[in-house]
């Protein structure tokens, strides 16, 4: 009798209708592992027992129930830990990871970078109203309008993604501290949006905001500043000519960055911030062309939008319960054409029980 796994997930309602959908539950079940709601009216010391965790919630409360339960159960994998979520609640320490990274950059032989760079944009952080108002502060970080002003705390309120496109500095006084001031950066109006799930790494397009011309600069400066919020969300965006700008720009036919780059920043975030699950966001600089910038990191994303998201998680759970997914050097999972590795895995698997046995998988 083979033994089955039980996950146990704790997100908030809206997260997990989008992500604890019925077609995950079933593949996640045919391989052995079961999916399980977490009851947030019971303490989580009552409940399982469960061999991992998943979650997206936050909280003193929380955080406590789940450093009870792994004491009480310390083989039960948590995905991910608390500690490791903060680092991307914070606009600047989130950038400052891909900053950090060591990435062997190609060189021409004159010490030119050779093919493609990623850095982040130029930002700052404005505590307050006063710093706000410090007409050298840009200039000091060597930013120019037009800026993208976003909340410092990137803690999933609707708060966290409320942003404003700061034309002049007329604009800055309708702005509320904590926030960053980023340098816009024209990028084409595309976003690329790169998920990871464990070692598996997928990038996708998506509507991003469109670039400003130096017309439209000045044209828009009277009113100082454009609100916006997860536009990479966004269904349609009309014209005022009624056209949308985005069956003008042909988004498909735009060119994806290169595979090599992505999969090395997504590797070396992974590392350095020990998370399991993230997306980030990269736009193509339109000055230069080859080079990238990460703009966000997002801590358990919309999953459920990537393509082929049951398989992935699915394959991703099954390594969780092996030991598998761990922060070594191991090489990146990438899409073969159509789904991702899922098809690898039709081997026989030995998943570990909980007391370290193995016991083989059935055949899949
Ligand atoms: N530096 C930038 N230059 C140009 N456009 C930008 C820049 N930063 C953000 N944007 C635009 O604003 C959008 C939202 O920015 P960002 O992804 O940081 O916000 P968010 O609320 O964290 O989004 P998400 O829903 O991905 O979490 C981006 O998708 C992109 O269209
Ligand atoms: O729900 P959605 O599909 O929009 O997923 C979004 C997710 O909302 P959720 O919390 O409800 O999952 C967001 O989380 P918070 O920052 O708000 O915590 C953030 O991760 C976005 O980047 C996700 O959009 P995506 O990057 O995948 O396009
Ligand atoms: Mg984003
Ligand atoms: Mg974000």
């Amino acid at each position: 009798m083979t033994r089955r796994y039980s996950i146990g997930y704790a997100l908030a309602s809206k997260k997990q209708k989008s992500f604890i959908q019925d077609s995950l539950v079933n593949q996640s079940r045919e391989r052995g592992i079961d999916l399980i709601k977490i009851d947030s009216d019971k303490l989580l010391i009552d409940q399982g027992p469960f061999d991992c965790i998943l979650h997206k919630l936050s909280g003193e409360n929380w955080v406590k129930q789940l450093d009870d339960y792994v004491i009480k159960n310390p083989n039960v994998l948590i995905i991910d830990s608390p500690n490791d979520i903060e680092i991307v609640h914070n606009r600047i320490s989130m950038l400052q990871v891909v900053s950090d990274l060591k990435i062997c950059e190609k060189k021409e032989e004159n010490g030119d970078a050779k093919g493609a760079t990623f850095g982040i944009p130029k930002q700052m952080v404005i505590n307050d109203v006063d710093s706000l108002m410090n007409p050298c502060g840009m200039e000091d970080h060597g930013l120019k309008f037009p800026v993208i002003a976003k909340p410092l705390v990137a803690d999933g309120s609707a708060k966290s993604h409320k942003m404003a496109l700061v034309y002049n500095r007329d604009g800055l006084d309708k702005l509320k501290p904590p926030i960053v001031l980023q340098e816009f950066v024209n990028h084409g109006g595309v976003i690329f949006k790169v998920y990871v799930v464990g070692d598996y790494v997928k990038c996708v397009k998506r509507k991003s905001l469109p670039d400003i011309s130096e017309e439209q600069l000045v044209g828009n400066s009277e009113e100082g500043t454009m609100s916006f919020s997860q536009i990479s969300n966004m269904t349609t965006q009309n014209r005022a000519d009624g056209k949308n700008y985005y069956e003008i720009m042909h988004i498909e036919d735009v060119v994806m960055p290169p595979d090599s780059l992505i999969t090395d920043i997504a590797r070396g975030l992974r590392q350095a911030m020990r998370l399991h699950l993230f997306n980030f966001d990269v736009i193509r600089d339109s000055k230069i062309g080859d080079h990238y910038l990460v703009i966000d990191i997002n801590y358990f994303p919309g999953y459920a939008k990537m393509p082929c998201y049951e398989p992935v998680l699915t394959d991703f759970f099954c390594d969780l319960i092996q030991g598998k997914q761990n922060f070594g050097n191991e090489g990146v999972k990438k899409e073969e054409d159509g789904c991702p590795v899922t098809e690898s895995v039709k081997e026989e698997r030995t998943l570990v029980s909980n007391n370290g046995s193995t016991d083989a998988g059935e055949e899949h």
